[in-house]
């Protein structure tokens, strides 16, 4: 994978233990964008001017220009760059969980201030905030100048459900969201800045070991990425990734249940703008052997299901352990 024109270079890229091919880099015209739409593929889509509008949101013109709500906002425990998201109403009910990040509220300018007077000391920040009516009119202006024909025109081909949220993204470079899977269709669009993705197809569930459903990391993965413990996941040693880096205009396409890790490059804030469906209605017809999604599904409706039935989670293991040793090899 090479800079597109310099923009960054190898040597901004984190090193993993794991061999990393390149996710396709396709104009939005080329008809294999939409194969690979329809075969839940990855694909980096060029030129489909999506959020155009946004490639001039820049801190100050966001700051001028978005609104004096409160923003979600996550700052990571210590000095660490890893922002992996839990779910609070779980965390509400697991005593012994600590967080790696916790969520700040806080006005724009504030954010604006405490990124730019950042010290290598303080916290890392990471704002995450769903677009929503509070935003100022020259905002609106630009989300209704968003590519909505192209996107929607997406939604409909490949038989999305609806458009579920537009989440804004602003980094601070080095900040890393951990590999984990997502239950919707994403088409994650950059806007400012240069974003690493390293994805891992469903089918490697077994490599990744995620957390248990009813842990507060659900869906996210338990190997440190930067200090692997192969006693614990030694599949991890059979991982393998796609990797694409994605600049101001670019498109990637997040199938829903692929795992994917995202880093932001150096060279400033980034800023992106997520388009997340709900999956399609249930399918007319099951084809088998049923696709690694489906499986993923099913073994999370397990483990749901098991959660309600023994009420404790504890013997939830031990009875899938109980269930399986000796019996299915
Ligand atoms: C949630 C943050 C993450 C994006 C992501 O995971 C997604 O869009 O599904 C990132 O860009 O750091
Ligand atoms: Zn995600």
């Amino acid at each position: 994978m090479t800079s597109t024109g310099g923009e960054w270079d190898a040597s901004q890229l984190r090193e993993y233990p794991f061999p990393l091919e390149n996710i396709p880099r396709l104009d939005v015209n080329d008809p294999e964008v939409g194969r690979c739409i329809a075969q839940t593929q990855p694909v980096v889509i060029t030129g489909s001017k999506l959020a155009e509008p946004a490639l001039k949101w820049n801190l100050d013109y966001l700051q001028e220009h978005l609104g004096q709500c409160m923003f979600n906002v996550f700052a990571a425990k210590g000095t660490g760059h890893k922002f992996m998201y839990y779910d609070p109403k779980k965390a509400a009910n697991c005593k012994d969980f600590e967080p790696q990040m916790h969520a700040v509220d806080m006005t724009f300018p504030e954010f604006v201030h405490r990124f730019r007077t950042s010290k290598p000391e303080d916290s890392r920040l990471y704002l995450q905030q769903a677009l929503n009516d509070t935003v100022g009119t020259a905002i609106v202006d630009d989300f209704v100048n968003f590519n909505w024909s192209w996107v929607t025109a997406q939604q409909r081909t490949h038989d999305w459900g609806p458009l579920t949220s537009n989440l804004l993204l602003i980094s601070m470079e080095g900040n890393v969201t951990p590999a984990h899977y997502d239950e919707q269709e994403n088409l994650f669009a950059q806007v400012q800045g240069y974003k690493r993705v390293i994805m891992f197809p469903p089918s490697q569930f077994g490599c990744l070991y995620p957390f248990p459903v009813n842990h507060p990391c659900d869906r996210q993965s338990q190997v440190d990425f930067d200090n692997p413990d192969y006693e614990k996941f030694p599949k991890f040693r059979n991982a393998k990734g796609l990797q694409a880096v994605v600049g101001p205009g670019d498109v990637i396409y997040i199938p829903m249940y692929w795992w994917h890790h995202i880093e932001s490059l150096l060279g400033g804030e980034t800023v992106s703008v997520t388009f997340w469906y709900k999956t399609s209605r249930i399918p007319q017809t099951i084809t088998y052997p049923l696709s690694p999604q489906q499986k993923v599904c099913i073994m999370r409706n397990i483990e749901k299901m098991l959660g309600e039935a023994l009420k404790d989670p504890a013997e939830i293991g031990s009875l899938l352990h109980t269930l399986v040793q000796g019996r299915y090899p």
